[in-house]
């Protein structure tokens, strides 16, 4: 039964770091991921793809209901994803990605069509759940829940970090920039705002290495009979 299977809930604003922690705890117990992020990119790149505007909540919704998306990992460990068979990995991981999925992931009935198909991805022997809404909305059973968040200047640092390294041309204020309006539009919208479930860890990484974050999680996840 689904609800037996366990999920550790990682929540929080963009650039906090959920993802980075999510993989290492789902390689660290070989439990499933769940990067739910990606399905917003999708949907909102999808929109572009098909010419429907982003402002049209009725057909972006129907985009989601139908979106036909795959994940798969390449020989380098890379995960791609394809929409309708088409690799999109690239263009939904740029700003304007970034931006396309918080401006569809604001409208209920979107939301509502990628409900059952983040459920599903609860599988044995457990799953790591990456997200905004993960604690509060999708496993709200979650046994293990944590609230990962970090100064909107120290996440804008990383991304801009992150960016360079990858050869991309960036500006730290336009980033900075960006992350606020993203937190803004995360946290103000009517339906799943980010905010920390009640019985969430709340993890505030911005004087904390990735190392030293991953251990104080591993805590809690013994603590509560996971691992
Ligand atoms: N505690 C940390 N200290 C320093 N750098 C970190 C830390 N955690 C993550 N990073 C770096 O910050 C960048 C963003 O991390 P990551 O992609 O995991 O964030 P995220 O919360 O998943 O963001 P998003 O929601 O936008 O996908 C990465 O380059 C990562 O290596
Ligand atoms: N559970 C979620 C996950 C994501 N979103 C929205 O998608 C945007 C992109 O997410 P990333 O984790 O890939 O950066 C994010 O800004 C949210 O608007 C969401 O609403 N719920």
């Amino acid at each position: 039964m689904a609800a037996a299977i366990p999920v550790i809930a990682v929540d929080g604003p963009s650039g906090a770091g959920k993802g980075t922690l999510s993989h290492l705890l789902a390689e660290r117990l070989h439990w499933h991921f769940l990067d739910s992020g990606a399905l917003y990119r999708v949907t909102g790149q999808a929109c572009l793809i098909e010419g429907v505007s982003w402002q049209d909540h009725a057909a972006v919704a129907e985009v989601a209901r139908h979106l036909q998306v795959s994940f798969v990992t390449d020989a380098g460990g890379e995960v791609r994803v394809s929409y309708r068979g088409c690799d999109v990995s690239r263009e939904i991981r740029t700003e304007e990605g970034g931006r396309g999925a918080s401006t569809v992931a604001a409208i209920p009935a979107v939301r509502e069509a990628l409900l059952a198909r983040q459920r599903d991805f609860r599988q044995p022997p457990g799953l790591v759940a990456d997200g905004r809404d993960m604690g509060t909305v999708v496993f709200p059973d979650a046994p293990l829940k944590i609230f990962l968040t970090a100064s909107a200047a120290e996440r804008a640092r990383r991304r801009y970090q992150q960016l360079l390294a990858k050869g991309e041309n960036v500006s730290l204020p336009r980033l900075l920039e960006d992350i606020e309006e993203r937190d803004a539009r995360d946290s103000s919208r009517s339906v799943a705002p980010l905010v920390p479930a009640e019985d969430a860890i709340v993890l505030d990484s911005s004087t904390m290495p990735i190392t030293e974050v991953f251990d104080t999680v591993m805590r809690a996840v013994r603590q509560r009979g996971l691992a």
